[in-house]
């Protein structure tokens, strides 16, 4: 077992159970149990964990035997029960990506699925592969014959088909200081293969975000974003500081630390810049593209149109970061530009033998100076734009993340852009929106090949509210709709284009995922003119227990109206918000689930961990607060500056708005949340001491003065407790008004009022909000007599999302809530 338990049990737990506080005592009732299975060994002498048992090992030497450090005793066999359950949820498999081809007798065509599962007793996610032919008959349904079997992908970090579907690229990043390994696969064999040394580059960045692995339309060049090899540190020896530095190891010299270089912060550790690399297919020799400064981060690079007797340019991502790097996973705020560039594999062979890689011989054109982020370029079939979203809204305002925007830019041949030519706005920011039309873009990746066969098509995925939706966009007239249906409150999204026609997943909260195809029945593009047809599948299949348990579940979108419009600064904010329903019997407990960010979305989709949760006996309340992702930007912006206040009400009206609508009657209220939705767990259990019986935190956010100083994005607690004029204060050394201010607006100033038995779920590597937030405010708990349980994943990031990890956590919360709402 990796992970590592630590129960902090209170005083108040060891003494029959009863919780403490300053302000209330509390007597809780308590079921000492002896427990007598079938061959009696244990005796349970306290709920909580005084356990003695004798029992024989497998070495037949007899010593006492504790209770697992932190599993409690009184509930161990909900414990095992729920971990029977868990484990059927977790097994569901993802699809992670896909991707369509042409036939090779050209009827129908083939869909590739790579599927990942997860492997709890190998703690990581396994990854395979799975394929089907499709065939369809004009409005006939399609068929989809599956492969009788998935085919494993052990070691593969990505695999990129080319454009004309004959190769496969197949990218295996090595552990430690080993070679990256590309593989070239033909229909039925392996074409060739590549050691790409470290000194070379380091690991092929398959985050999502710096990512960018592109084919050039000859296929014999791919463009790909690798770690640029880091300096070598200062070597010493037994005659001391060795001149020159170098990079090999030998037994009699030991390397010194250097200097502290900035990272891109969570979940990029050990990751200082991402560079572009070229790999020639037929010589393998691997170039980098150069001219591109140190303090530029380079990533999603994609080749642009080919053009005979013409330099080949590539197009990618910059972003800048000369003092310090911020975070930049969920965070979109960070500037950055579309840069061109010449191909190294295209340039004259002085330029290419020269050693020095100087801006001056690699010029780089910034294509989108006047726009402050422009990412995920995209040429048009034709060659003729350049199409990109944006993020500018975030930028511009400070908020991680914020609506998005679709911008063309008219390709000139050369890869410079000429300073006249006009970025045009495709999809604008939509500030507000009226009742049921588009609310704006809220898109953050796009197909490689998003297009439909008229060439100015784009199709994508986007926020709408509480769910993802299908859209078309025509990317000239900027016409956008909606393809997924109307009708449906179930989260669709997009995995490839089969030509003209679409192949999506859906899922709703009671709704495993289900493939979808959609054929475009009429010639016009958009309005109604999809259809779209469930298509049966192996890939995810469920227990005949969960698909009963989820069989009893029901779900509705709720609107709740704001309460204090008066405060309101715009129309926006005014609007309703909407939470999302989940239950089966009326009386059933409530958990009150609270999303991150703040500017994220619970989407109204498959969440195995919350259908668990409701399989359970609880009915759910997802809140999508204010600043939530999907209600247009006035909403979004409403909360900045209001934390701990606006999002915290927010929660509160939606409660009662629950309970007032007489659709449910809680016995008892849980909340859980991670991140900011562990900031407004704990302010809720703070500001609302008498409405939870049971809280579970993940990672929270509990005291924006410990956490400014001690995060990667200090930037968020100035913009998220300032508001708008958060610039202005900004800074790395905050002072006693800033930590003040800081204070006032965090959980941790509510903490004498709280008596709810609470449960943390810490990573100890998270660098978003370190540990140190959530242990600080847990142990005042616990020196306040507060019951509560911490337990801390010892190699588990922000999102505490390693397979045993996440079961472990679940586990808790199902039965922490149990113990305490049932
Ligand atoms: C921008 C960001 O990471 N904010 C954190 C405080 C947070 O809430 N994170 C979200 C993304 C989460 O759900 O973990």
């Amino acid at each position: 077992m990796a992970t590592l338990l630590h129960h902090f049990c209170s005083s108040s737990t060891f003494s029959n159970g009863c919780v403490k506080n300053p302000l209330q005592f509390q007597i809780r009732p308590v079921s000492f149990r002896f427990i007598f299975p079938p061959h009696p060994r244990r005796i349970s002498l306290s709920p909580q964990r005084l356990l003695v048992s004798f029992s024989m090992d497998s070495h037949g030497a007899g010593y006492p035997k504790e209770a697992p450090f932190g599993v409690d005793m009184a509930m161990e066999e909900e414990y095992a029960a729920q971990s029977k359950l868990l484990q059927d949820f977790v097994s569901i498999c993802n699809i992670e990506r896909a991707w369509t081809f042409k036939s090779e007798n050209g009827k129908g065509s083939m869909g590739m699925f790579s599927v990942s599962q997860p492997n709890l007793l190998a703690n990581k996610r396994k990854k395979f592969i799975i394929s089907a032919h499709i065939s369809k008959e004009r409005t006939e349904a399609p068929t989809f014959q599956w492969s009788p079997f998935p085919v494993e992908m052990t070691g593969v970090s990505t695999i990129v088909p080319s454009p004309s579907g004959s190769k496969l690229l197949v990218v295996r990043n090595a552990d430690n200081e080993c070679p990256t390994q590309f593989e070239i696969w033909s229909h039925c064999q392996l074409e060739n293969e590549f050691q790409i040394a470290q000194s070379v580059h380091g690991s092929v960045y398959t985050d999502g975000w710096f990512e960018g692995i592109s084919w050039n339309s000859e296929e014999n060049l791919i463009a790909y974003v690798a770690e640029v090899p880091a300096p070598p540190k200062p070597t010493f020896n037994s005659n001391g500081y060795k001149k020159g530095g170098s990079n090999e190891k030998d037994c009699s010299s030991w390397k010194g630390q250097g200097e502290f270089e900035e990272e891109w912060g969570e979940t990029y550790a050990g990751k200082r810049q991402p560079g572009i690399f070229v790999i020639n297919l037929e010589s393998g020799e691997v170039r980098t593209l150069g001219g591109i400064s140190k303090s530029l981060s380079v990533g999603q690079v994609v080749w642009a149109p080919e053009i005979e007797g013409i330099h080949q340019y590539l197009v990618f991502v910059g972003w800048s970061a000369d003092k310090r790097k911020l975070g930049i996973k969920y965070c979109y705020n960070r500037p950055c530009a579309l840069y061109s560039g010449r191909s190294p594999f295209h340039c004259e062979a002085n330029e290419v033998e020269s050693k020095n890689n100087v801006a001056e011989d690699f010029p780089l054109c910034n294509l989108t100076p006047s726009i402050s982020s422009a990412c995920h370029p995209r040429f048009s079939p034709d060659g003729k734009y350049l199409l990109f979203l944006s993020c500018k809204s975030s930028v511009d305002s400070g908020a991680h993340s914020a609506t998005n925007s679709l911008h063309r830019i008219h390709w000139l041949i050369d890869g410079k852009l000429n300073s006249s030519e006009t970025l045009y706005d495709v999809i604008p920011i939509i500030m507000n929106s009226e009742e049921g039309s588009f609310p704006g873009l809220y898109c953050l990746s796009l197909l490689k090949n998003p297009w439909l066969s008229d060439g100015r098509t784009m199709v994508l995925t986007s926020i709408w509210g509480s769910i993802e939706v299908i859209l078309t966009v025509d990317v000239l007239s900027g016409n956008v709709s909606r393809v997924s249906p109307v009708k449906s409150n179930s989260s669709w999204s997009i995995l490839a284009l089969d030509r003209d026609n679409i192949l999506a997943v859906t899922s709703s909260p009671v709704d495993v995922p289900q493939i979808n195809y959609g054929l475009l029945i009429e010639n016009s593009i958009g309005g109604d003119s999809w259809r779209w047809w469930d298509i049966s599948s192996p890939i995810f299949k469920c227990s005949e227990k969960v698909k009963k348990s989820l069989s009893t579940l029901q779900f509705n979108i709720m609107k709740i109206p704001v309460k204090d419009v008066s405060d309101c600064r715009t129309k926006g904010a005014t609007k309703p918000y909407e939470a999302i329903f989940v239950s089966s019997e009326a009386t059933n407990p409530l958990i009150v689930i609270l999303h991150g960010g703040p500017h994220s979305v619970s989407l109204a989709s498959f969440t195995k961990s919350s259908a668990f949760l409701s399989s359970l006996g609880f009915n759910l309340l997802i809140v999508n607060y204010r600043g939530s992702l999907g209600f247009g930007e006035e909403a979004l912006q409403s909360l900045l500056g209001r934390i701990g206040s606006q999002d915290v009400n927010d929660v509160i009206a939606a409660i009662d708005h629950l309970i007032h609508s007489g659709l449910t009657n809680p016995s008892k209220i849980a909340v859980l949340g991670g991140s900011h939705g562990g900031f407004l767990t704990t302010h809720l259990i703070g500001q609302a001491p008498d409405r939870f019986a049971a809280a579970a935190a993940r990672n929270p956010v509990c005291n924006l003065a410990l956490m400014t100083g001690t995060t990667d994005i200090p930037d968020w607690c100035y913009v998220e407790s300032c508001g708008p004029s958060w610039k202005e204060n900004y800074t790395e050394a905050p002072s006693a008004e800033h930590l003040s201010l800081f204070h006032s607006k965090s959980p941790i100033s509510h903490i004498s009022k709280v008596k709810t038995p609470t449960l943390f779920l810490l990573g100890a590597q998270d660098l978003r909000v370190p540990v140190s937030n959530g242990l600080q405010y847990a142990r005042a708990l616990k020196e306040r007599g507060v019951d509560c349980k911490i337990i801390v994943f010892p190699s588990d990031v922000h999102s505490i999302d390693k397979p045993q990890s996440d079961f472990e956590s679940f586990l808790n919360i199902g039965v922490w809530f149990k113990k305490y709402c049932t």
